[in-house]
């Protein structure tokens, strides 16, 4: 007789509060080429409609199956990959002092530092391992150019660059510049394959233009420290599981491996790393706008190898001033929006606020009761 298999349930938090999965309780294993295929964007710059309506094919199939893929041939330079890379490895090795020049404490918009266990992504799991920079959109330096006095009034609460982290870290040569050119080219691929998205989906190819011109484009470095013994016994994870929030992440990450995603049997597979490529996640702004067809995937980080983990995630999304619901092409009478217009940054906010007042009460518990054991 089979036996059903195990499952445990997954607590996961969303900007409506905790939904639930059930996930297998079967180990880890590497993913297959149909679950996290290798899609090559060499006609993303192709001039004619039908190669990149082949490729718009290809992403919605890998879009509806686990909602991650990886790219090649994506066109970032691999020098400005390899700079910012080294630029976050030096700000992250400085003493804890300099990164806290940056803390996120001092920002009003989630930019800058925080440190190691400062966070709890999945409520059901550890404080996070890694620490990580970020920084937002600010138009100044948008890649396609902006003048700063035509920035709309309703776009303008919604520019949540901070400058105190390019301040906090002008001491270390050339890091502005790298990070920034990193950032640049992840905001300029992804304008590129937001048209991609948009044939996808059936709409006409630039039905997303006008929504992206103050866009989320929000950069996080990740620096994931090995696993100390006591935090391996406890099953401490370098980011707990969780589903990105716009519309889809382009997810740099080194060789080192760590990256897993639950698969559409609950299965927890490793999104092995690949050279050249870039992983490129779907976030759950994008699985709104298409009624549930593209999957916002639940994704975490183990770092278990014995050196260090870096990655270099960029989370784009709509212009936060955007409201939207559910596209035109992806609801008919026998498939009716299952969402509200929202604007994408009262999307965003709504969980951000979620994240960081359960955990500022967290940290308070703590220490009101400093010598009472923390179960993380
Ligand atoms: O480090 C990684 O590979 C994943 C990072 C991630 O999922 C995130 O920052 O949202
Ligand atoms: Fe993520």
């Amino acid at each position: 007789m089979a036996v059903a298999p195990q499952t445990m349930k997954l607590e996961l938090r969303t900007a409506y509060g905790r939904v639930y999965r059930n996930v297998l309780a079967t180990p880890p294993r590497d993913c297959t080429p149909d679950e996290i295929p290798v899609i090559d964007l060499s006609s993303l710059f192709s001039d004619k409609l039908e190669d990149r309506k082949e490729l718009a094919n290809t992403i919605r199939a890998a879009a509806i199956n686990t909602g991650f893929f990886y790219i090649k041939n994506h066109g970032i330079d691999a020098q400005i990959i390899a700079d910012a890379k080294k630029q976050l490895l030096t700000f992250f090795k400085q003493p804890y002092e300099d990164k806290m020049k940056v803390t996120m404490a001092k920002s009003k918009y989630f930019n800058g530092y925080k440190g190691s266990k400062q966070a709890n992504i999945s409520p059901g799991e550890s404080m996070d391992i890694k620490e990580n920079l970020g920084f937002r959109y600010s138009p100044q330096y948008d890649p396609d150019p902006k003048s700063l006095d035509a920035v709309p009034e309703e776009v303008k609460p919604w520019i949540h660059g901070e400058d105190f982290v390019w301040e906090g870290t002008s001491h270390l040569p050339g890091f502005k510049e790298d990070c920034l050119k990193y950032w640049a080219s992840c905001l300029t691929l992804s304008r590129k394959l937001i048209r991609i998205f948009a044939l996808s989906l059936d709409l006409e190819e630039n039905y997303f233009d006008s929504r992206v011109t103050y866009p989320g484009a929000d950069q996080t470095f990740n620096y994931y420290p090995t696993r100390s013994s006591e935090e391996k016994a406890n099953n401490s994870v370098g980011l707990g599981s969780h589903t990105d929030l716009q519309l889809f992440t382009l997810l740099w990450q080194d060789m080192v491996g760590g990256l897993q995603v639950l698969n559409r049997d609950g299965q927890w597979i490793k999104a092995v790393p690949i050279e050249g490529t870039i992983v490129v996640n779907i976030g759950d702004f994008m699985m709104r706008l298409c009624n549930d067809m593209y999957k916002s995937t639940v994704h975490r980080v183990y770092n278990d190898s014995t050196v260090e983990r870096v990655s270099m995630p960029f989370f784009f999304g709509l212009n936060f001033n955007c409201v939207e619901g559910v596209v035109p092409s992806c609801t008919s009478p026998e498939n009716p929006p299952k969402y509200e217009p929202i604007s994408c940054g009262d999307w965003c906010q709504l969980r951000f606020k979620i994240e960081s007042d359960e955990m500022k009460k967290r940290l308070a518990d703590q220490a009101k009761a400093p010598r009472a054991v923390v179960v993380a």
